[in-house]
């Protein structure tokens, strides 16, 4: 057998964690001098009242203008104010002035860029146009009109420069979203019947919350910039202390004492610096660790039709007439043509046809798993004999129904170990104690042949080689004892010994637990190897259906024929080799 492994597995903790990119900016020098000085100035502001010499309307008339010494390290200002209390009360106002904008910005574009990402439709529509809209006002302007017709207080200033910046959130996160929400691994959760609530924050928003740190450390200097520069023009709050207040008057009293402009102008060099360095120290690290994620392409051919052929209605699954388009109404494509596909329970269909031929897009219309711009235009699902909508399908996905998709390696969540994604649906499902759910899956990886289950549980999806990936996928999909199991090409992506291995452990685990399988697939090995019947699929339509040995012994159709020709060209199927006894 095939040495599955890929990359030694862990003893103890993994060691791979892709949350760790704020310590990875830490390890670049730019990076760790910018959290240093960031860490200092918001510790500064934190604790201003206890570390200020003098508080921050302390005044001594008989002193104006010093530039320093004998009790004032920095000097005093034009009304004989200690300038070291006045930047260090200043870091505070400026930097609750930029964590308003920071924190307002987050709390309207970040919900609203996952919603939009995730779901689309009118609501992305809607915010899109709202967004663009916010871009195109004139920020600058929208302020200082707020400010002379609403309020004069600087927070709210702050809080308006905050929504002025929410679109800068809402489109980071909404591109970051409906850049993993098609992932293959994402629809194994939903497969999984996990909440979409719960798909959001393990899978989603572990994705985008660094894009969002990076943003947040961009907005946060934006807006130090933004209220320096309101202050500076004198319209900030003449009674809170802030360094572009300070900036302000020492401008105006730049020939007599230039020190009241230096300081604070070095405090909000310096900050601002900090926050523009650290957030590109992260993006560094997130270029480092981050792999381009695309969903995988779908084929194209041209759709015609034809007819079906053998009816009988399965006890467990009956498809009626499936019909599926892509496209708006009106102006889409029809790419499966009147399906009809029955599957009894205990038995092994398969799904076979050429690349195009809608098999596919048929057993994703089954599980209710579409992608976007797909949908079912007619005809019927039945489970059990009774007709279910989509929402019961979804509903039913990860319980009633497993699906084991094409490729192992991008359904599993590299952001988590195997262990925690086996563990969850079959806590949701079962309604087991954590402990169970685990024990449970650590005999179902050995049930699936994997060597050291334990240890493989704590590993990574990159820690594992694709073939073991697909035994846990496998693992994943009958762990909550499903009755109806739809296998799309489960073994395509893998060398031809795991392969057998794995058509081998399917037959086992159907037989054993007495459910029905719908294998798609291209391959007539596969077919001859598991399945007790047989559909084939051309340009979206079913041209034959038999028992599979009928069907290597007289097949009908022209198309099933060569097919066949064309798949035993290269060699005997396992069956007919084991049969000859090769
Ligand atoms: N997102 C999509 N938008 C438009 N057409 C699509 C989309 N996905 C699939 N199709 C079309 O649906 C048809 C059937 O595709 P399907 O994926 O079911 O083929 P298949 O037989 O499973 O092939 P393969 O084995 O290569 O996956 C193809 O003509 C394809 O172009």
């Amino acid at each position: 057998m095939t040495s599955e492994y890929t990359a030694p597995l862990p003893t103890g903790e993994p060691t791979f964690k892709r949350g760790s990119v704020v310590l990875r900016a830490l390890r670049n020098p730019a990076g760790l001098i910018a959290g240093i000085a960031i860490v200092v100035v918001v510790t500064v502001a934190v604790f201003a009242d206890i570390i200020a010499p003098y508080g921050a309307d302390e005044s001594d008339l008989t002193r104006l203008f010093e530039h320093g010494g004998d009790g004032h390290l920095l000097g005093t200002d034009g009304a004989g104010r200690d300038v070291v209390s006045l930047l260090i009360y200043g870091a505070r106002s400026s930097l609750i002035g930029a964590a308003i904008a920071v924190g307002v910005s987050m709390l309207v574009g970040v919900p609203t860029g996952l919603i939009a990402g995730f779901y689309g439709r009118w609501f992305d529509t809607v915010g899109m146009w709202i967004s663009s809209a916010i871009l195109a006002l004139p920020g600058i302007v929208v302020l200082l009109a707020f400010r002379a017709s609403v309020s004069t207080s600087m927070w709210m200033a702050m809080l308006v420069f905050g929504v002025l910046l929410a679109p800068s959130f809402f489109n980071l996160v909404r591109a970051s979203v409906r850049s993993v929400r098609d992932e293959l691994y994402v629809d194994a959760a939903r497969v999984s019947g996990v909440s979409d609530v719960r798909i959001i924050a393990r899978h989603v928003l572990t994705v985008v919350r660094a894009p969002i740190v990076i943003q947040a450390a961009m907005v946060a200097a934006l807006g130090l910039m933004i209220q320096a520069g309101l202050e500076f023009l004198g319209l900030g709050d003449r009674n809170v202390p802030s360094w572009g207040q300070s900036l302000n008057e020492g401008f105006q009293n730049i020939f007599r004492a230039d020190h009241l402009v230096l300081w604070p102008g070095l405090a909000l060099g310096v900050t601002i610096a900090a926050f523009a360095l650290f957030a590109n120290a992260l993006r560094d690290a997130l270029d480092e660790s981050d792999k381009p994620r695309t969903p995988p392409a779908r084929p194209s051919a041209d759709a015609v039709s034809s007819s079906a052929v053998s009816r009988r209605e399965g006890d467990l699954l009956s498809v009626r007439d499936l019909r599926i388009a892509f496209g708006r109404s009106g102006n889409d494509s029809e790419v499966v043509h009147g399906v009809d596909i029955d599957l009894n329970a205990g038995s092994v269909v398969g799904l076979v046809g050429e690349s195009g031929s809608g098999k596919t897009q048929t057993a994703l219309a089954t599980l209710g798993l579409l992608s976007d711009g797909g949908r079912i235009t007619a005809g019927s699902i039945a489970i059990d004999g009774e007709m279910v909508t989509h929402k019961q399908r979804l509903r039913m996905l990860g319980a009633e129904i497993g699906y084991i998709p094409q490729e192992p390696m991008s359904n599993l969540d590299p952001a988590f170990t195997i262990g925690s994604q086996l563990i969850e649906p079959i806590r949701r499902h079962m309604k087991v104690s954590r402990s169970e759910a685990s024990s449970r899956a650590v005999a179902l990886l050995e049930r699936v042949g994997i060597p050291q289950p334990k240890r493989v549980m704590a590993s990574y999806p990159h820690q594992i080689s694709g073939g073991m990936a697909q035994r846990v996928l496998i693992a994943g999909a009958v762990s909550c004892e499903p009755r109806l199991l739809i296998a799309d090409e489960p073994t395509t992506a893998l060398d031809v010994t795991i392969q057998a291995e794995i058509l081998d452990l399917l037959r086992g685990l159907q037989q054993e637990r007495g459910m029905g399988l719908l294998i798609v697939t291209h391959d007539f090995g596969v077919v001859a190897d598991i399945c007790d019947e047989v559909y084939v699929m051309q340009f979206g339509a079913i041209v034959e259906h038999q028992t599979v040995a009928n069907l290597f012994d007289a097949p009908r159709h022209d198309y099933t024929r060569a097919l066949l020709g064309a798949s035993l060209e290269g060699g005997k199927s396992r069956r007919q080799r084991e049969k000859e006894g090769i």
